[in-house]
């Protein structure tokens, strides 16, 4: 790439896939899930992002109440079976119909953010990671997009998004760096 167009395509803005996936990203930061954060929003047909979450515990149910490990033989003392998916937050913190909308997310969903995802009419999933593509969990998910006629595809991006909060003090948009 010469430097002309460099130059002109770390001016250019964002496209409309890498502005929401980048939100799922910085909204996933806040996620306390110390070996998996996701982030997921909802956004409409006309552009509009209405709904986001993070994966996390349930409101009022404490992080010191309530474990963040995996690998207790117990599954009361393990995260499982109590986060609330990132899907699953995005979903319920979203007002209005969620018809034929986009759910972006930046893990493929599991089988029950799937039934989630399906039965409120979303009609499309673009994901960042396929980490767990081999559970049992994500190849149901699939089989149920495949048959429910949702579509699902892999966002994939080289640019680099730097956002640092002091040099903005001096300047109105974050630096991407390519
Ligand atoms: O559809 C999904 C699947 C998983 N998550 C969350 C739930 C957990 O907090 C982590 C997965 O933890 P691992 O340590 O990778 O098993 O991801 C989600 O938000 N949405
Ligand atoms: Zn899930």
């Amino acid at each position: 790439m010469d430097n002309l167009t460099r130059l002109l395509e770390s001016a250019s803005l964002l496209d409309a896939h890498e502005h929401f996936m980048s939100f799922c990203l910085l909204a996933a930061q806040r996620s306390k899930d110390p070996c998996t954060q996701v982030g997921a929003c909802v956004v409409d047909r006309q552009g509009n992002l209405i709904g986001s979450g993070y994966n996390g515990m349930p409101r009022g149910c404490h992080d010191d109440e309530f474990p963040w490990g995996k690998r207790s033989e117990d599954p009361l003392e393990n995260k499982h079976l109590y986060v609330c998916h990132a899907e699953l937050n995005a979903i319920a913190n979203t007002t209005g119909t969620m018809n034929d909308c986009v759910i972006y997310v930046t893990l493929f969903p599991c089988n029950e953010c799937a039934k989630l995802i399906i039965q409120n009419g979303i009609s499309e999933v673009v994901y960042l990671s396929d980490k767990h593509a081999h559970k049992k969990s994500t190849v149901a998910a699939k089989a149920m997009f495949d048959s429910a006629g949702v579509k699902y595809w892999q966002f994939k991006s080289k640019k680099k998004i730097t956002v640092e909060f002091e040099d903005l003090q001096d300047r109105v948009a974050p630096r991407i760096v390519l």
